[in-house]
């Protein structure tokens, strides 16, 4: 074997061993210490948090301020008025500030908590939930989609199936001991805000009323039964401080795949979202959910609510820690456009879907034209 050959031979076994180590997770790379961004993690520069296209920058400095839904008055007597202001949010932003939410400041404190002491084990420790398997029902991962991502993202993440919940307990992280307590007091509160939501959201779409039931409105209540019995995946995220925040992303642009998201952040602001062509950060609210329409429910209402693109920025100085509760249909269930939102106007504009098929488009390594949701579209 020529000395070039040996060279060669010996520079793919330091490429493999270094990319076994980016598997690891970002939080294992910062925790060794490093002044840089690796390359793996370096975006084209036009993907880059404040890129310039066509000589205009991509990053907005308007200060958007979202429109804010307080829940104890759409549970009160002013419900017809923040039924209007939800569907406006819906519509115009797919995103809305959720405020005197109802879950006791204790389960969101103690869930925040438990997630920070979740990343602080030893590696040897989160490493036992490491799985690249996108079907797996616990897994703790690394970037966006680590198994196929060229660029990786600066973040770690605790996937969590909740449902049935009696399936899966069994499988969630043992440690920190109080882990499974806190999440599961955490996971069962979103899902019963998310499911006043849902009521609200199909009232606004014309769905159901609470009062003066017709027959139709009962077909309504077997859908909201559907509700009840859907999927909740919670994704805790941890974004490490970055040595080199302006070279990569936290997350990539993406809208999420459900009805809805209900986002816990820590008062680290991260996130923008899309707005008129802009990326837009989003202060958070302290004792807020930040809401979002997924796909299913830009499908679901045929395109009259927004699944809208969002991402993570990262900082130089803080770490930052996010719980996305992620709620829909039964895995299983196919999801289409209510056929009471169809009619020769309004025709249906997206095709049947359901969960696998978004993995399967997830998992796909093939160059990607179009976002998932893009994908689903009746052209
Ligand atoms: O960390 C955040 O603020 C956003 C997380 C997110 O978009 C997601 O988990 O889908
Ligand atoms: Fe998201």
């Amino acid at each position: 074997m020529s000395p070039g050959m040996v060279m060669t031979a010996e520079t793919k076994r330091e490429e493999n061993a270094q990319e076994s180590q980016y598997q690891k997770g970002v939080k294992h790379l910062c925790e060794n210490g490093i002044a840089k961004v690796p390359n793996k993690y370096i975006l084209p520069v036009s993907e880059r948090p404040n890129s310039f296209v066509n000589g205009e920058s991509n990053a907005s400095e308007i200060n958007l301020k979202l429109p804010v839904i307080d829940f104890a008055e759409l549970q009160g007597s002013n419900r017809s008025q923040v039924l209007k202001s939800l569907a406006n949010a819906c519509e115009h932003y797919g995103f809305f500030q959720l405020v005197n939410h109802s879950i006791p400041r204790d389960v969101i404190i103690r869930m925040m908590e438990v997630s920070g002491r979740f990343f602080e084990l030893s590696f040897e420790e989160r490493e036992k939930y490491m799985s690249a398997d996108m079907w797996a029902p616990v897994r703790y991962g690394t970037s966006f989609n680590q198994t196929k991502d060229g660029v990786f993202c600066w973040r770690d993440f605790l996937k969590l199936l909740c449902h049935p919940l009696s399936d899966v307990l069994a499988r969630w992280p043992s440690s920190p001991v109080d882990f499974r307590k806190f999440a599961v007091a955490y996971a069962k509160e979103t899902k019963c805000l998310y499911l006043m939501l849902m009521e609200a959201i199909l009232e606004s779409l014309g769905l159901a009323t609470t009062k003066n039931k017709t027959r139709e409105d009962e077909e309504e209540d077997d859908i909201l039964e559907e509700f009840q019995d859907g999927s909740q995946l919670m994704f805790v995220n941890f974004y490490p401080s970055c040595p080199e925040p302006d070279l990569t992303l936290g997350m990539p642009p993406h809208s999420d795949y459900g009805f809805l998201t209900l986002l816990l952040q820590d008062e680290v602001k991260g996130l923008q979202i899309q707005f008129q062509e802009k990326w837009v950060t989003i202060e958070p609210i302290p004792n807020s959910f930040l809401v979002n329409v997924g796909d299913h429910l830009e499908i679901f209402s045929n395109g009259r609510y927004k699944s809208v693109l969002h991402r993570v920025v990262v900082n130089s100085t803080k770490s930052r820690i996010s719980v996305a509760s992620l709620h829909s249909l039964p895995l299983k269930t196919m999801i289409c456009p209510s056929p009471k939102l169809i009619n020769e106007a309004n025709p249906r504009r997206y095709k049947d879907t359901d969960f696998a098929t978004f993995l399967e488009y997830a998992a796909s390594r093939e160059p990607k034209k179009k976002n998932f949701l893009e994908s689903r579209k009746l052209t």
